[in-house]
Formats: structure tokens, sequence, C-alpha cells
């Protein structure tokens, strides 16, 4: 028996069309998985299924320690955190412990329990606040803490770190992180953002157009794009066909691993050197970004600083750019040949 959640062979369907279809996947106890997915992607889809909360028509098992899920069980063993916070009237204390009397705990212990949470997730000094005057990221901590006071088999976590500055995020992602070491949860993450994944996840799987395409340790996954979709999904989206390099597959790599090259004793180094077009420059502060036209299609170098204009080449100058620390890709997307953007 391997304790955790999963699926097997799962498939949903709405609207005449299949939005999703995973043969297969296991979140074990004490592990965090990121689905990590652009818009549209399934990732909602996923999360709804998997704990039994779809409104769409859905194929295949769940499963909850190896064992086929129900309703009940899954009601009992799983707790979901949304993208908007819910909470509701009365004090952050009292929705803390709301999940624990949801489940039949006596309100003098459901407070016992929720206190080291609370603590432990920095609600100590708000448990008396009208939870109605929360700002967005305390309304969500709340919804954390109400979540893990419970103590879930599975954890459930559809976006709920969107919409927050970027400060709140870090501090509220570290702090389930550590909330969540050493406990025997099953956490399931869905996230659009990369950082989310890397600050929280062990596993990342990415998901595209209702498939997995990727899955694996979390820095394995995001540092090794497979086709041209996890590429850009990735950040890696500088993409260089064979055309171009005279290699046998596709390249990718980041914007911040590509330069121009300003003077001949760079672009001698181990990346590989393409010519283009330069079209624009735009200091963006910390960097300064420049757009290039390939044969193959634009690339976007960033280089570090705020670089002088005089020292970069005119819009419709000729220029070499150099690309290092590229990944090859060993297919291309979906829809699409190597190399085609
Ligand atoms: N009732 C429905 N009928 C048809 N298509 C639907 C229905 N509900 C959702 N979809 C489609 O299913 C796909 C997956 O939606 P889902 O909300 O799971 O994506 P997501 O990855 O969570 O996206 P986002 O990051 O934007 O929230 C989308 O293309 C969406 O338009």
């Amino acid at each position: 028996m391997s304790a955790g959640i999963g699926c097997r062979d799962l498939r949903v369907h709405a609207g005449g069309r299949e939005l999703l279809s995973v043969p297969e996947l296991h979140v074990a106890s004490g592990r965090t998985l990121a689905v990590l997915g652009p818009n549209g992607a399934g990732k909602s889809t996923l999360l709804r299924a998997l704990g039994l909360l779809s409104g769409h028509r859905v194929s295949g098992r769940i499963l909850l320690d190896g064992r086929p899920a129900t309703r009940s069980t899954m009601r009992h063993a799983a707790v979901a955190v949304l993208q908007r916070p819910i909470l509701r009237r009365g004090t952050v204390a009292a929705n803390v412990i709301s999940g624990l009397r949801f489940r039949g705990v006596g309100r003098r212990e459901a407070y016992e329990r929720a206190q080291p949470w609370m603590e432990a997730l920095g609600l100590g000094p708000l448990a008396g606040r009208d939870a109605r005057s929360l700002s967005i990221g305390e309304a969500q901590r709340v919804c954390i803490t109400r979540a893990l006071a419970v103590g879930p088999q599975v954890l459930l976590l559809d976006e709920p770190f969107t919409g927050l500055d970027s400060t709140t995020r870090a501090d509220l992602l570290a702090d389930l992180r550590a909330a969540l070491t050493g406990r025997p949860t099953a956490t399931i993450l869905v996230t659009h953002d990369r950082q989310e994944a890397v600050a929280l996840a062990d596993d990342t799987a990415l998901l595209i157009a209702g498939r997995i395409r990727q899955h694996g340790p979390t820095a394995e996954v995001l540092d090794h794009p497979g086709d041209t979709d996890t590429a850009r999904l990735l950040g890696y989206t500088n993409l260089l066909p064979p055309a171009l390099t005279g290699l046998a597959r596709t390249l990718a790599a980041r914007p911040e691993h590509t330069r121009l090259v300003l003077d001949e004793l760079s672009g001698e180094g181990d990346g590989h050197t393409v010519t283009g077009t330069l079209r624009r420059t735009v200091a963006l502060g910390i960097v300064t970004r420049v757009d290039v036209d390939t044969a193959a299609g634009p690339l976007t170098c960033l280089h570090p600083g705020d670089v002088p204009a005089a020292e970069l080449p005119p819009p419709g100058a000729e220029v070499r750019v150099e690309v290092r620390h590229a990944r090859e890709l060993a297919s291309a997307g979906r829809d699409e040949p190597a190399g085609v953007r």
C-alpha cells in the first residue's frame, strides 16, 4: 500500500472535449508536488478531479493510500485552499478553528490544537481581529493555517499565492514549507509560477494542454525542458533550431544567458554564437533588454545593469549573439516541428 494520493487513467471531459488525461500520478505522504502549467492547461481541473470536487465528467480511479477514494474518505483526508481566500464572519482565531470544528472537534480542543499553528504561521497578533478586515495576504495566511490545523493527510493548493506581493508571497511560502517539513501530508500545489515550485515542491509535473509532459525532482525538471512548449514554460524562451546552429537538435536558453557579443574577445567561449539584426534595446534598470531578429525568429538578450546606449549597436545593425548554458531539447512541442516558433 502506497500512502498518499494518486490516480490511474484519469480523464476529464466537458463541453464535448477532453480537458485532461493523466494515466498515472502519485504523491506520497510527506512529499509536495507542484503542477506547473500555463493558463488553461488543466491545473484546476486536475486538482478538482483528484479531490473528487469536479463538476465535469470524470473517469478513472482516484486513490487514497492505494485504495479507491470515496467522497467520504476524501472529505476526511483532504483540505483544499483556493486562489481566492474564503473566510467566515468572526475573528481570525474563529476562522482558524473552523476546519477542526467542522470535523467535530470541540471548541476548547480546537483552540488548543490550532494555537501552535497560529504561532508557527505568525497569526498570534491577529487572533482577535475581525477576519473581514484582513488584507488578501493575511486572509490567505488564515486559510492556509486553517487547513494545516486540521492535520490533513492531503493538502490541495489551487494557486493560493496569486495576487500576493512578492515579499508576502515569499514569506508565506517559506512559512508553509517549514510547517510541512516532517509532516506526513501529501501536498499538491497547482501554479503557473516556477518560483513557487522551487520554493515549495520536492517534485514538479509540467502540465500542458491537459497532459503531463515531464515529472520528476523539481530542480531537475525546471532545468531540463524536453520540448519547445516546456522550454517556454520554464523560461527557456530563446529557441535555436538546428538550421541556425548546425546541431542535430533545437537548443533552448534563458534570456539571462543570452548576450550580444560586444567585442571581439567575448563570444569565443563555450557558448553558441548566431548572427541577427538588432531590433531594439530597452533599459529596464537592473537589466538591459536587447531584441535581435535571426533567420529562425526573435531572440531576447538580458545584459546585467544599465548598459550605456553608446556601448550598444543601433537598431538595424548586424550583431552576433552568444548563448550560454543552453539545453538541447529531446523533441519538438506537440504541434510544431523542431525549431519553428
Ligand atoms: N465547462 C467547461 N466546458 C468546456 N471547457 C471547459 C469547461 N471548464 C473548463 N474548461 C476548459 O478546460 C481547460 C482547463 O481549465 P482549467 O481551469 O483547469 O485550467 P488552469 O490550468 O487551471 O488555468 P488557469 O491557470 O487559467 O486557472 C481550459 O481550456 C478551460 O477553458
